[in-house]
């Protein structure tokens, strides 16, 4: 929904331990692609552990615009009577992805090799965001989109009557890119190939597969040279969504600021295209136990236990970016608890989400007494020990959910409260936050 809610102010103070299980809720991009993947597919598909964010809750109702039939049974168990490739009807209103780059961008990827056209729009944050990382590589289907200038919502995106099968190589290392060439690639008679020379998260590629698309992937000198066939017959499916790791990136991250936490998080996804947040955090001296690891809804999956740690700052290699982009603003505030510095290379792809996340976490993190050094593609932190940031300031969130949750974080460890100015955008992705957290015993409280 792009009508942005009232603002919520929320503060964070100084905790006591935290302690219990913190049993975070359904992946947002398995969410999506749930959905999505169901629409496309002739029957009926069930989900289970579904996110019930406001993100994946807008892509449920763009489902249901294109005319399949999206039902909610019971708590994140939906079903989806899809109508198969090429089978989208035309919606007869604009489709609102509000805050979601990942909703409105594979919606683009599956509408643009069908005779139809569609206009889409967003939230204030997603009217910002650039949608020609899409566009482009969609008009050699031979769609066409007009949008606002710079590539900007709203846009309105006239599919490929007649389209043709693509071969491309992704220029920025985007899931999203990578997953809208490959749903129009779904529509397009022949082979449709993206060539990605960075890794980025693989759920699409899983879960095409799962649904019955003649889909292989290959590491090359090139890259990953991922191949699909296209006008397959989708098959609907069972889909027992897996917790979602950037979720449980909160509760970890802060189990291991706030002095004498032991935290359990269970069905921590390892999937290698998104763990790279506890590889760093290991790295930096966390206490984290891997436990019971087995698999679940087809991604490897371990239970968390998390202690509170003296971390040292370490250098994050750029390579490792994609595999934990969404983790970055929290391990600032982590990196803010740590002894000596923590130096994160290759991450301008921040500057393009919800915000820019770099400006985002330097503005606030200096505010609450943190010194920070950035250029284009790199956050420097440099970090004051556990307990050692001043805090006592209000950060802005510029309406994106990991921003705010990531400075509620820095609050239960900091000498002072901090606040943020808003904090409604967490319904997009774990509106089930405030009470986990607090069930853990973080005092995080509405207001300023
Ligand atoms: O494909 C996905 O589900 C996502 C891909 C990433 O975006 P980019 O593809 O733009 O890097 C990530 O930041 C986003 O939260 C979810
Ligand atoms: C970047 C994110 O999501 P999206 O691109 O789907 O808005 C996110 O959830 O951090």
């Amino acid at each position: 929904m792009s009508g942005h809610a009232a603002p919520i102010p929320m503060t964070a103070r100084r905790s006591g331990p935290l302690t219990g299980t913190a049993e975070v809720p359904g992946d947002k991009s398995i969410s999506h692609r749930a959905l999505i993947l169901g629409a496309l597919s002739v029957g009926q598909t069930v989900v289970t552990g579904l996110l019930e964010g406001q993100d994946v809750l807008d892509t449920a109702s763009a489902m249901r615009a294109f005319g399949a039939e999206v039902e909610r049974q019971g708590a994140g168990h939906w079903t989806v009577q899809g109508v198969g490739v090429g089978g989208f009807a035309e919606p007869v209103d604009i489709i609102d992805c509000g805050n979601s780059g990942t909703g409105v961008r594979l919606i683009m990827g599956c509408m643009a090799t069908s005779p139809i056209t569609v206009t889409f729009t967003g939230d204030a944050s997603l009217r910002k965001r650039p949608m020609a990382r899409v566009t482009d590589p969609l008009s050699l289907f031979g769609t066409r989109a007009y949008g606002r200038s710079g590539g900007r919502l709203p846009m309105t995106v006239v599919g490929a009557a007649d389209p043709v099968p693509v071969r491309y190589k992704t220029p920025v290392p985007s899931a999203q890119v990578k997953s809208a060439v490959l749903l129009a690639g779904l529509n397009a008679p022949g082979e449709t190939v993206v060539i990605e020379t960075e890794p980025t998260r693989d759920h699409s590629e899983r879960m095409l597969k799962g649904f019955g698309a003649d889909l292989h992937v290959e590491d090359t000198n090139e890259g990953r040279v991922i191949t699909l066939i296209g006008q397959p017959e989708l098959r609907a499916q069972t889909v027992a969504v897996p917790r979602d790791p950037s979720s449980a990136a909160f509760p970890v991250c802060a189990a291991l600021i706030v002095e004498n936490s032991d935290i359990l998080v269970p069905g921590v996804s390892q999937n290698l295209t998104r763990n790279g947040l506890y590889t760093t955090l290991v790295e930096m001296g966390a206490d984290i136990e891997f436990g019971n690891p087995r698999e679940e809804g087809g991604e490897p999956v371990a239970d968390l236990r998390v202690r509170f740690s003296a971390l040292t700052g370490i250098e994050v290699p750029a390579g490792r970016a994609a595999s934990m982009i969404d983790e970055f603003p929290v391990l600032a505030v982590v990196a803010a608890n740590a002894e000596g510095t923590t130096i994160m290379r290759g991450v301008k792809e921040l500057r393009v989400k919800e915000s820019d996340r770099i400006d985002a976490m330097a503005r606030g993190l200096e505010a609450c007494g943190v010194r920070i050094e950035e250029d284009e593609d790199t956050l420097i932190v440099h970090g004051m020990g556990p307990g050692g940031v001043p805090g006592g300031a209000t950060c802005a969130t510029h309406i994106d959910h990991r921003i705010a949750m990531s400075f509620l974080v820095l609050g239960l460890a900091s000498r002072q409260p901090v606040s943020v100015d808003d904090g409604s955008p967490i319904a997009t992705s774990f509106p089930a936050f405030e009470g986990l957290m607090a069930a853990l015993g973080a005092d995080i409280t509405r207001g300023s």
